[in-house]
Protein backbone atom coordinates (compact mmCIF):
# COMPACT_ATOMS: atom_id res chain seq x y z
CA UNK A 1 0.00 0.00 0.00
CA UNK A 2 1.23 3.79 -1.04
CA UNK A 3 2.31 5.63 2.22
CA UNK A 4 -0.48 8.46 2.39
CA UNK A 5 0.59 11.32 3.86
CA UNK A 6 -2.09 13.11 6.78
CA UNK A 7 -4.24 15.14 4.48
CA UNK A 8 -3.59 13.71 1.34
CA UNK A 9 -6.22 11.44 0.80
CA UNK A 10 -9.24 12.41 -0.46
CA UNK A 11 -11.59 9.38 0.48
CA UNK A 12 -10.62 8.29 3.70
CA UNK A 13 -11.35 4.17 4.71
CA UNK A 14 -14.33 3.95 6.76
CA UNK A 15 -12.33 2.46 9.04
CA UNK A 16 -9.43 4.61 10.40
CA UNK A 17 -8.05 2.32 13.27
CA UNK A 18 -8.17 -1.70 13.93
CA UNK A 19 -6.64 -4.05 15.98
CA UNK A 20 -6.02 -7.48 14.86
CA UNK A 21 -6.21 -10.35 17.50
CA UNK A 22 -4.22 -8.15 20.04
CA UNK A 23 -2.38 -9.67 22.62
CA UNK A 24 -0.54 -8.14 25.36
CA UNK A 25 0.97 -10.73 28.46
CA UNK A 26 2.90 -10.11 31.33
CA UNK A 27 5.17 -12.35 32.86
CA UNK A 28 2.32 -15.47 31.18
CA UNK A 29 -0.62 -12.88 32.96
CA UNK A 30 -2.98 -12.13 29.41
CA UNK A 31 -3.99 -8.57 30.11
CA UNK A 32 -5.24 -8.45 26.69
CA UNK A 33 -6.70 -11.84 24.76
CA UNK A 34 -6.98 -11.63 21.10
CA UNK A 35 -8.83 -7.94 20.87
CA UNK A 36 -10.35 -7.48 17.50
CA UNK A 37 -11.72 -3.68 17.23
CA UNK A 38 -12.84 -1.56 14.83
CA UNK A 39 -12.88 2.70 14.82
CA UNK A 40 -14.83 4.32 12.37
CA UNK A 41 -13.09 7.15 10.78
CA UNK A 42 -15.60 10.47 12.11
CA UNK A 43 -16.65 8.68 15.02
CA UNK A 44 -16.40 8.82 19.15
CA UNK A 45 -15.33 5.61 20.27
CA UNK A 46 -15.07 4.74 23.94
CA UNK A 47 -13.92 2.11 25.96
CA UNK A 48 -14.66 1.16 29.05
CA UNK A 49 -15.32 -1.80 31.94
CA UNK A 50 -14.56 -2.89 34.98
CA UNK A 51 -11.04 -2.12 37.20
CA UNK A 52 -8.55 -4.03 35.56
CA UNK A 53 -10.37 -5.22 32.04
CA UNK A 54 -7.24 -3.68 30.53
CA UNK A 55 -8.48 -0.28 28.87
CA UNK A 56 -5.08 1.10 30.33
CA UNK A 57 -3.24 -1.65 28.52
CA UNK A 58 -5.51 -1.48 25.65
CA UNK A 59 -4.38 2.05 25.50
CA UNK A 60 -1.09 2.32 25.84
CA UNK A 61 -0.59 -0.40 23.09
CA UNK A 62 -2.67 1.89 20.82
CA UNK A 63 -0.22 4.29 21.55
CA UNK A 64 3.09 2.05 21.36
CA UNK A 65 3.82 2.86 25.34
CA UNK A 66 3.72 -1.20 25.50
CA UNK A 67 4.81 -3.36 22.91
CA UNK A 68 2.34 -5.96 21.88
CA UNK A 69 2.97 -9.79 22.41
CA UNK A 70 1.34 -10.49 19.05
CA UNK A 71 -1.65 -9.07 16.69
CA UNK A 72 -1.48 -5.74 14.89
CA UNK A 73 -3.12 -2.69 14.84
CA UNK A 74 -3.29 -1.11 11.85
CA UNK A 75 -3.98 2.68 11.50
CA UNK A 76 -5.15 4.18 8.18
CA UNK A 77 -4.67 1.12 6.17
CA UNK A 78 -0.85 0.18 7.05
CA UNK A 79 0.31 -1.90 9.96
CA UNK A 80 1.67 0.44 12.64
CA UNK A 81 2.42 -2.38 15.00
CA UNK A 82 5.82 -2.13 15.11
CA UNK A 83 5.86 1.99 13.97
CA UNK A 84 7.71 4.57 15.51
CA UNK A 85 5.56 6.57 17.73
CA UNK A 86 6.86 9.78 16.35
CA UNK A 87 6.23 8.51 13.01
CA UNK A 88 2.60 7.64 13.56
CA UNK A 89 1.83 11.13 15.36
CA UNK A 90 3.46 12.65 12.05
CA UNK A 91 0.76 10.37 10.83
CA UNK A 92 -2.12 12.41 12.58
CA UNK A 93 -2.58 9.90 15.35
CA UNK A 94 -1.96 11.93 18.77
CA UNK A 95 -2.78 11.09 22.27
CA UNK A 96 -3.84 13.55 24.29
CA UNK A 97 -0.84 15.33 26.80
CA UNK A 98 -0.95 14.41 30.64
CA UNK A 99 -1.69 17.98 32.21
CA UNK A 100 2.02 17.69 33.30
CA UNK A 101 3.31 17.59 29.87
CA UNK A 102 1.65 21.82 29.69
CA UNK A 103 4.66 23.98 30.33
CA UNK A 104 2.97 25.70 33.77
CA UNK A 105 5.11 28.50 33.82
CA UNK A 106 4.36 29.66 29.87
CA UNK A 107 0.34 31.52 29.36
CA UNK A 108 -2.55 29.07 27.27
CA UNK A 109 -1.80 30.81 24.12
CA UNK A 110 2.50 29.93 24.72
CA UNK A 111 1.59 26.21 25.13
CA UNK A 112 -0.71 26.03 22.15
CA UNK A 113 1.65 28.30 20.21
CA UNK A 114 4.24 25.63 21.13
CA UNK A 115 2.14 22.43 19.83
CA UNK A 116 1.57 24.81 16.34
CA UNK A 117 4.92 25.11 16.09
CA UNK A 118 5.78 21.72 16.41
CA UNK A 119 3.47 20.66 13.28
CA UNK A 120 5.54 22.68 10.83
CA UNK A 121 9.13 21.59 11.60
CA UNK A 122 11.25 24.46 10.28
CA UNK A 123 14.18 25.82 12.03
CA UNK A 124 14.24 28.80 14.23
CA UNK A 125 15.18 31.42 12.22
CA UNK A 126 12.25 30.73 10.33
CA UNK A 127 10.26 31.70 13.99
CA UNK A 128 12.08 35.28 13.75
CA UNK A 129 9.51 36.94 11.11
CA UNK A 130 7.11 37.93 13.30
CA UNK A 131 5.09 37.53 9.92
CA UNK A 132 4.71 34.16 11.05
CA UNK A 133 4.49 34.73 14.48
CA UNK A 134 1.53 36.68 14.50
CA UNK A 135 0.07 33.93 12.18
CA UNK A 136 1.04 31.81 14.98
CA UNK A 137 -0.78 33.85 17.35
CA UNK A 138 -3.55 33.96 15.63
CA UNK A 139 -4.33 30.31 14.97
CA UNK A 140 -3.52 29.88 18.74
CA UNK A 141 -5.81 32.32 19.29
CA UNK A 142 -8.42 30.42 17.28
CA UNK A 143 -7.80 26.93 18.98
CA UNK A 144 -8.01 28.61 22.51
CA UNK A 145 -11.58 29.37 21.46
CA UNK A 146 -12.90 26.10 19.85
CA UNK A 147 -12.17 25.47 23.74
CA UNK A 148 -13.56 28.40 24.94
CA UNK A 149 -10.20 29.79 26.36
CA UNK A 150 -10.26 32.68 24.66
CA UNK A 151 -10.27 34.87 27.66
CA UNK A 152 -7.49 32.87 29.38
CA UNK A 153 -4.88 33.39 26.30
CA UNK A 154 -2.19 35.47 28.61
CA UNK A 155 -3.24 33.06 31.86
CA UNK A 156 -0.50 30.85 32.90
CA UNK A 157 -1.56 27.38 32.77
CA UNK A 158 -0.60 26.85 36.17
CA UNK A 159 -3.13 29.56 37.37
CA UNK A 160 -6.01 27.75 35.48
CA UNK A 161 -8.00 25.67 37.35
CA UNK A 162 -9.00 22.14 36.90
CA UNK A 163 -11.14 21.88 34.22
CA UNK A 164 -9.93 24.33 32.13
CA UNK A 165 -6.29 22.97 32.47
CA UNK A 166 -7.52 19.80 30.54
CA UNK A 167 -9.14 22.05 28.17
CA UNK A 168 -6.12 23.62 27.25
CA UNK A 169 -4.91 20.04 27.11
CA UNK A 170 -7.21 19.34 24.52
CA UNK A 171 -6.52 22.73 22.86
CA UNK A 172 -2.25 21.37 22.44
CA UNK A 173 -3.78 18.20 21.17
CA UNK A 174 -5.92 20.08 18.55
CA UNK A 175 -2.77 22.23 17.25
CA UNK A 176 -0.78 19.19 16.44
CA UNK A 177 -3.58 18.36 14.14
CA UNK A 178 -4.58 15.21 14.82
CA UNK A 179 -7.05 13.14 13.10
CA UNK A 180 -7.30 10.44 15.44
CA UNK A 181 -7.18 11.82 19.06
CA UNK A 182 -6.83 9.43 21.90
CA UNK A 183 -8.17 10.93 24.87
CA UNK A 184 -7.28 9.08 28.32
CA UNK A 185 -10.05 9.81 30.75
CA UNK A 186 -10.44 13.32 29.84
CA UNK A 187 -13.22 14.07 32.92
CA UNK A 188 -10.93 12.00 35.42
CA UNK A 189 -10.69 13.57 38.83
CA UNK A 190 -13.53 16.79 38.16
CA UNK A 191 -16.40 18.13 39.48
CA UNK A 192 -19.48 17.33 37.84
CA UNK A 193 -19.40 21.13 36.17
CA UNK A 194 -15.98 20.66 34.96
CA UNK A 195 -17.18 17.52 33.61
CA UNK A 196 -20.18 18.92 31.47
CA UNK A 197 -18.01 21.39 29.93
CA UNK A 198 -15.15 19.09 28.94
CA UNK A 199 -18.07 17.04 27.59
CA UNK A 200 -19.19 19.70 25.51
CA UNK A 201 -15.63 20.55 24.04
CA UNK A 202 -15.34 16.92 22.77
CA UNK A 203 -18.29 17.22 21.21
CA UNK A 204 -17.05 20.45 19.46
CA UNK A 205 -13.52 19.38 18.63
CA UNK A 206 -14.48 15.55 16.82
CA UNK A 207 -15.15 17.68 13.70
CA UNK A 208 -13.51 15.98 11.25
CA UNK A 209 -11.87 13.90 13.33
CA UNK A 210 -12.09 10.47 15.53
CA UNK A 211 -11.77 10.23 19.25
CA UNK A 212 -10.89 7.08 20.89
CA UNK A 213 -11.14 7.36 24.67
CA UNK A 214 -11.23 5.23 27.82
CA UNK A 215 -13.23 7.01 30.13
CA UNK A 216 -14.86 5.67 33.49
CA UNK A 217 -17.76 8.12 33.92
CA UNK A 218 -20.78 6.53 32.02
CA UNK A 219 -22.64 9.89 31.67
CA UNK A 220 -20.17 11.06 29.47
CA UNK A 221 -19.74 8.00 27.17
CA UNK A 222 -23.60 7.46 27.04
CA UNK A 223 -24.00 11.30 25.58
CA UNK A 224 -20.56 11.21 23.59
CA UNK A 225 -19.80 7.77 22.27
CA UNK A 226 -20.89 6.35 18.69
CA UNK A 227 -19.68 3.39 19.21
CA UNK A 228 -18.48 1.38 22.99
CA UNK A 229 -16.09 -1.42 23.18
CA UNK A 230 -16.57 -2.89 27.02
CA UNK A 231 -13.49 -4.47 27.80
CA UNK A 232 -13.13 -7.42 30.70
CA UNK A 233 -10.85 -9.13 32.03
CA UNK A 234 -8.66 -8.59 28.98
CA UNK A 235 -11.57 -9.35 26.66
CA UNK A 236 -14.05 -7.68 24.49
CA UNK A 237 -17.23 -8.47 26.32
CA UNK A 238 -19.61 -6.06 23.85
CA UNK A 239 -19.64 -3.51 21.37
CA UNK A 240 -22.21 -1.42 19.98
CA UNK A 241 -23.91 2.19 21.05
CA UNK A 242 -24.33 2.84 24.58
CA UNK A 243 -28.69 1.43 24.48
CA UNK A 244 -26.89 -1.99 23.11
CA UNK A 245 -23.85 -2.14 25.57
CA UNK A 246 -25.80 -1.00 28.91
CA UNK A 247 -28.83 -3.43 28.76
CA UNK A 248 -26.18 -6.27 27.64
CA UNK A 249 -26.69 -9.23 30.76
CA UNK A 250 -22.87 -9.89 30.41
CA UNK A 251 -21.93 -5.83 31.18
CA UNK A 252 -24.70 -5.90 33.67
CA UNK A 253 -23.09 -8.69 35.75
CA UNK A 254 -19.14 -7.54 34.87
CA UNK A 255 -20.24 -4.04 36.28
CA UNK A 256 -22.34 -4.53 39.03
CA UNK A 257 -22.74 -8.51 39.49
CA UNK A 258 -25.78 -8.38 38.56
CA UNK A 259 -27.86 -8.60 35.55
CA UNK A 260 -30.94 -7.05 36.87
CA UNK A 261 -31.66 -3.52 34.69
CA UNK A 262 -29.55 -0.62 36.42
N1 LIG B 1 3.12 -3.97 33.83
C1 LIG B 1 2.28 -4.91 34.27
N2 LIG B 1 2.73 -6.06 34.79
C2 LIG B 1 1.89 -7.02 35.21
N3 LIG B 1 0.54 -6.92 35.17
C3 LIG B 1 0.04 -5.79 34.68
C4 LIG B 1 0.87 -4.72 34.20
N4 LIG B 1 0.04 -3.71 33.75
C5 LIG B 1 -1.22 -4.14 33.95
N5 LIG B 1 -1.23 -5.36 34.50
C6 LIG B 1 -2.41 -6.16 34.85
O1 LIG B 1 -3.25 -6.21 33.70
C7 LIG B 1 -4.62 -6.12 34.07
C8 LIG B 1 -5.26 -4.98 33.31
O2 LIG B 1 -4.75 -3.74 33.84
P1 LIG B 1 -5.17 -2.33 33.25
O3 LIG B 1 -4.47 -1.30 34.07
O4 LIG B 1 -4.95 -2.32 31.79
O5 LIG B 1 -6.73 -2.31 33.55
P2 LIG B 1 -7.75 -1.08 33.52
O6 LIG B 1 -8.98 -1.58 32.84
O7 LIG B 1 -7.09 0.11 32.95
O8 LIG B 1 -8.03 -0.88 35.07
P3 LIG B 1 -8.42 0.45 35.90
O9 LIG B 1 -9.81 0.81 35.48
O10 LIG B 1 -8.37 -0.05 37.31
O11 LIG B 1 -7.40 1.49 35.58
C9 LIG B 1 -4.66 -5.95 35.58
O12 LIG B 1 -4.92 -7.22 36.16
C10 LIG B 1 -3.27 -5.48 35.92
O13 LIG B 1 -2.90 -5.91 37.22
Amino acid sequence: MNDQAAGEQTTPSPIILETRNLQKDFKGFTAINNVNVKVETGSIHALIGPNGAGKTTFFNLLTQFLKPSSGQIIYDGQDITHSRPAGIAQRGMIRSFQISAVFPHLSARENVRIALQRTLGVSYQFWRSMRVLDQLNEEAQATLELVELGSFADTKAVELPYGQKRALEIATTIALKPRLMLLDEPTQGMSSEDVGTVTDLIRRVVEGRTIVMVEHNLNVVSTLADTITVLNRGEVLAEGDYDTVSTNPAVMEAYMGTTDAA
